[in-house]
């Protein structure tokens, strides 16, 4: 079996990559096995040297490799680029925190008790095409700085990119084994979950992906972090300053040509500035220039497969027949989907209910910040969402109010080295990222001295 690399925009396969047997997977577990007993005696200065080498690496070939993540997903090559940046980041952040973050914590009991992380063995990560190095390097970095090592199960289109970053981790100087990525097909994931090097399973991707995976993992008692779908709510209130709402939720919907578990998918709005906030959106919305991702001033590239921009077009059909208006876009040629604005969507709507995965946006009209936030909240998903309004201390009231993982006042929703990332709800559970995320693989172990 094998895996293309096709260019969504030229629709030419350009890479093949041929599937692992059992046996040369069996072999990158033995590998892996081998490679942690090493790596979980190295100290954090040694792990901060290598890992800071890798993020030199990145940026050296930031070009190169954003280059390679537009060939195969189809995104515009300045967001590439920034990618391989962010990515490098992370490597950055762990090499300066990670020791700190896993200090011994000491109780105050009669006795003494401390409790200390220690690294438990190959975190298997399944990972998405989306941000095909993001996500491979923001569970990856902490993982490794960890002690722990890593098999990457990537998407099938994004293969090079996952040989390329496995590249970079041996051009840094880590020893083989660390990082490994394994070209494997849906019925091998379970032998590698149950696999005795394997200490537990983290997974960015679908509801449906999240669900089978948690349920192996259940099955051989392995830990799981699930970081899976959003439809989040962009709330506007009377008091928040639209045209810069409107400039964000441009942003927000149509980064990535709308292909994010953290875009903003629906825009839940108070009746009173509806009307204006739909007029100012469908103008920047429409101002935005689609073609090839590799030409200086294209804002947005074609979504990645053909398949998402044929659901995508079903899920608009289907939105239109359930009485919402279509304010701007609505045609799409092969994968390349007009960035598209739909009004008066209610909560019956496919557009609501299902994460609308590509550069659709919904406007929900609320009577009032309540009623705002109880549309945001009545949904399956709990990943993020942004609230907009004037009177900040009003809006963290609100925020506090919202069901999900992260919510942003007056700002983009982003994810960030620094800060726990993660959702509630159909949206997973566990986090990525800040403190939190480095000790999700780690065994805290307590001891008491008497
Ligand atoms: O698709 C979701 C991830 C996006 C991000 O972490 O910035």
């Amino acid at each position: 079996m094998i895996f293309k690399s096709i260019n969504p925009f030229t629709k030419e396969v350009f890479a093949e990559h041929e599937v692992l047997t059992n046996i040369q997977l069996n072999k990158k577990l033995q590998l892996s096995e081998s490679a942690f007993k090493k790596w979980k005696t190295t100290s954090f200065q040694e792990r901060a040297g290598k890992m800071q080498k890798l993020a030199h690496v990145l940026r050296e070939n930031k070009g190169k490799l954003g280059l390679l993540i537009t060939n195969e997903m189809g995104k515009i090559l300045p967001e590439s680029i920034a990618e391989v940046e962010k990515s490098a980041g992370n490597c950055d952040f762990y090499a300066e925190n990670a020791e700190q973050m896993l200090k011994d914590e000491y109780y105050d009991t009669s006795f003494k008790s401390i409790s200390v992380y220690d690294p438990m063995g190959a975190v298997f990560a399944i990972m998405p095409w989306n941000y095909p190095f993001w996500q491979v390097l923001r569970y990856a970095a902490p993982a490794i700085m960890a002690g722990n090592v890593t098999l990457l199960k990537h998407a099938p289109n994004v293969i090079g990119c996952a040989k390329a970053i496995e590249s970079a981790f041996l051009e840094a100087g880590f020893p083989e084994g660390i990082f490994q990525q394994i070209s494997i097909d849906i019925p091998q994931v379970e032998s590698v979950i149950a696999s005795d090097i394997v200490c537990g399973v983290t997974l960015t991707g679908s509801e449906m992906a999240g669900s089978s995976v948690a349920s192996l993992a259940g099955k051989h008692i392995k830990k799981s972090v699930m970081e899976l779908g959003g439809s989040d709510a962009f709330i506007v209130l009377n008091d928040a300053d639209l045209e810069k709402a409107a400039t964000v939720a441009t942003q927000s919907r149509m980064l990535n040509a709308g292909q994010a578990c953290i875009c903003a998918k629906r825009f839940i709005v108070t009746e009173k500035v509806a009307d204006k906030f739909a007029a100012l959106f469908a103008q920047k919305v429409q101002l935005l220039k689609q073609g090839n991702p590799l030409q200086e001033g294209i804002q947005m590239g074609p979504l990645a497969r053909l398949d998402l921009a044929d659901k995508l077009a079903k899920q608009l059909e289907k939105s239109l027949q359930q009485g919402a208006k279509l304010i701007v876009g609505g045609e799409r040629e092969n994968c390349n989907f007009q960035p598209t604005v739909i009004d008066f969507v209610d909560s019956n709507n496919v557009a609501f209910q299902e994460e609308t995965f590509g550069p659709l946006a919904t406007i929900i009209r609320a009577k009032d910040s309540n009623d705002a936030v109880a549309i945001a909240n009545n949904h399956r998903y709990g990943l993020a969402a942004a609230i907009w309004s004037e009177d900040r201390e009003n809006a963290l009231k609100l925020a506090r109010n919202i069901e999900a993982g992260n919510v942003f006042v007056n700002s983009l929703v982003r994810s960030d080295s620094r800060i726990p990332f993660g959702g509630i709800k159909k949206s997973g559970y566990g986090r990525e990222l800040g403190t939190i995320g480095i000790k999700e693989f780690m065994n805290m172990k307590s001891l008491i001295i008497e």
